[in-house]
């Protein structure tokens, strides 16, 4: 038997025996330096960050590039940190599916403490203990990857949240908001010596760090207004010499942690592999399951100076080269099709991403959206082809039977992701002047599937349990009362108000020409049981079912 907190130095064969690769470096000593000088702090340490930032830090380290590893801080659910950080001495087990069936199992230890730096009104001392880390000028990088509803501060009708709203009126002391929080955090850099920092998202979105540094430079202007900052905080946060916001685009797709999985590692004899459901929703453990392939492209925009990330295999690069690859990426190439699955998955019953991809409908589905609606509007990065990567996608990445992922997982958030994930694509057939988003089809019924989604009935006409999203509650209100088994409805009152509602989709899309359309693809799903499949597989008749 062996367990995750073992001393892997000292019992390094029995670690070897069950094929658990372990690093070289001593943890306790790496844990000092980071605390005495830290260089990286993480905000949301979970599942992607445990298989990729973790193994960056780890693998810089065991290659003498590092000599301290990162601080976790978790702003929002305590479930992570005393569940899978503190039991288990912070330690992560990385386990790579892979598609002949066999695993790499390899032990990260680069995780130097972690900190619930959240609910501060009950308990401050997460929040100061950060404040006191932001202070450190050795401080170089803040990373994130806190999903895209952590850097939401405004309701979709513009109002700020009710938490930031009071977070601007009572100040840094005792923040609500995540982005608040770390607007808090940055105002001790700034009060003591204000040191240079890299503030860098990780989340799947475009043009991600513009995003963060709007939303902590408009807490900021809320505080400087309210008096609990001067102008000096604001000019230093908008100078990218003393704080950057690098772009990043992040693929490695890191499914929660997986039953069969944990059986497996148990059945190895190793201990101490049991997945915890936070009361948050975050599925976690003390090991993370993920795929092999991986990408992460940053923009070279360090001013406190950075680790050699390009060592452990980071494409560090420029920001116009980021920004294409991110959108290649998450608008186009592989989040678009993920959700198209998310979405389809949960309504047709399936739970298994692997097993959607077999399913010739949706598996042109994919196709369509990918290569025949976004490729002709995707801009080329460069670094990495945009036509090979969905190719890798669709033959050999999703059809992975031994990476557990499922739509469910996918689907959680959809509201928060739409915009990005075909938003993007909408608006480049609105910019050019040879195309139409009414040439569009199968974004249009994506959207249209996504809004018999929120009816919460399955394609057989039974009641299936939606994945969470924060705006769940109105959205299914919209919905709730129209009724299966006709497609003659008037569902436009029902509707109007999502489908015109720029917060969700970037534009109106009555606007822009799509309304009508996903009007009446929605009205058909509405006939009846299998109403779904079948406007789904009229669709394709219509415009093509096979896709090369
Ligand atoms: N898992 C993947 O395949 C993958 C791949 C690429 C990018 N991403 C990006 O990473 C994000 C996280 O993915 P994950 O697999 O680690 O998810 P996860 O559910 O395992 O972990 C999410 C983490 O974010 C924290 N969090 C959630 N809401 C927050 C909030 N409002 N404020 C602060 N922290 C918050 C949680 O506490 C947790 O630590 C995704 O939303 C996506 O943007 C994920
Ligand atoms: O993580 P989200 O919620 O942004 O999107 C869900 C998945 O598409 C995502 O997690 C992918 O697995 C990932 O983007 C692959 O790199």
């Amino acid at each position: 038997m062996v367990n995750i907190t073992d001393d892997y130095l000292k019992n390094k064969d029995e670690f070897t025996a069950v094929g658990i690769k372990v690093p070289n470096y001593d943890d306790k000593k790496v844990a000092q330096n980071t605390l005495a000088n830290p260089h990286w702090v993480h905000f949301g340490g979970g599942n992607l960050f445990r298989a990729f930032h973790a193994a960056i830090a780890s693998h810089l380290i065991d290659q003498g590039k590092m000599d301290s590893g990162i601080i976790v801080s978790d702003a929002y659910d305590d479930g992570t940190i005393n569940g899978v950080y503190r039991p288990y001495n912070n330690r992560i087990l990385r386990v790579v599916t892979k598609a002949d069936g066999t695993k790499d199992l390899e032990l990260f230890a680069s995780v130097a403490k972690a900190v619930f730096s959240g609910r501060a009104a009950e308990d401050p001392s997460g929040l100061n203990e950060m404040k006191q880390l932001f202070t450190k000028a050795s401080l170089q990088v803040v990373s994130f990857s806190i999903t895209e509803k952590g850097y939401v501060i405004k309701q979709p009708d513009g109002q700020y949240l009710p938490a930031v709203a009071r977070d601007l009126e009572n100040g840094p002391a005792k923040p609500e908001n995540t982005m608040s929080m770390i607007a808090s955090m940055l105002l001790s850099r700034y009060q003591n010596g204000a040191k240079p920092i890299a503030m860098l998202s990780t989340d799947n979105f475009s043009q991600n760090g513009d995003r963060l540094k709007e939303s902590i430079l408009t807490i900021a202007n809320g505080w400087l207004k309210n008096g609990f900052a001067d102008q000096g905080f604001i000019d230093w946060l908008s100078d990218d010499a003393k704080v950057s916001f690098p772009l990043s685009m992040i693929d490695r797709i890191t499914p929660n942690p997986s039953e069969t999985v944990e059986k497996d590692l148990k059945a190895l004899g190793i201990e101490g592999v049991d997945i915890v459901h936070t009361k948050k929703h975050t599925n976690i453990a003390a090991f993370a399951n993920t795929e092999e392939a991986h990408y992460l492209v940053v923009e070279d925009k360090f001013p406190n100076g950075r680790p050699e990330f390009e060592a452990a295999g980071v494409i560090m690069t420029d920001r116009d080269t980021v920004n294409l690859a991110d959108e290649m990426k998450v608008t186009v190439c592989l989040n678009p099709l993920h959700t198209a699955l998310a979405i389809y998955g949960s309504v047709l019953g399936f739970n298994s991403i692997a097993a959607e991809v077999k399913d010739p409908d949706l598996n042109s589905l994919i196709k369509q959206i990918g290569y025949v609606e976004g490729l002709p509007v995707v801009r080329d990065p460069k670094v990495i082809n945009p036509k090979a990567f969905i190719d890798e996608l669709v033959q050999k990445r999703l059809p992975n039977p031994y990476i557990p992922d499922t739509p469910q997982r996918i689907a959680t958030d959809t509201s928060q992701k739409l915009g990005i994930r075909y938003g993007v694509t909408i608006q480049h057939y609105l910019d050019d002047p040879d195309r139409e988003p009414s040439q569009l089809n199968f974004i249009p019924l994506v959207i249209a599937t996504w809004l018999r989604y929120l009816m919460a009935i399955d394609d057989h006409g039974e009641p299936f349990t939606p994945s969470p999203d924060p705006l769940w509650d109105s959205l299914h209100s919209q919905v709730a009362d129209l009724k299966l088994g006709s497609a003659d409805q008037n569902v436009h009152d029902n509707i109007k108000g999502i489908l015109s509602n720029q917060a969700i989709f970037g534009n109106d899309l009555y606007a822009v020409g799509l309304g009508d359309k996903i009007e009446a693809d929605f009205k058909e799903m509405l006939a009846g049981k299998g109403a779904i499949r079948q406007t789904l597989e009229e669709k394709l008749a219509k415009y093509g079912k096979n896709v090369d």
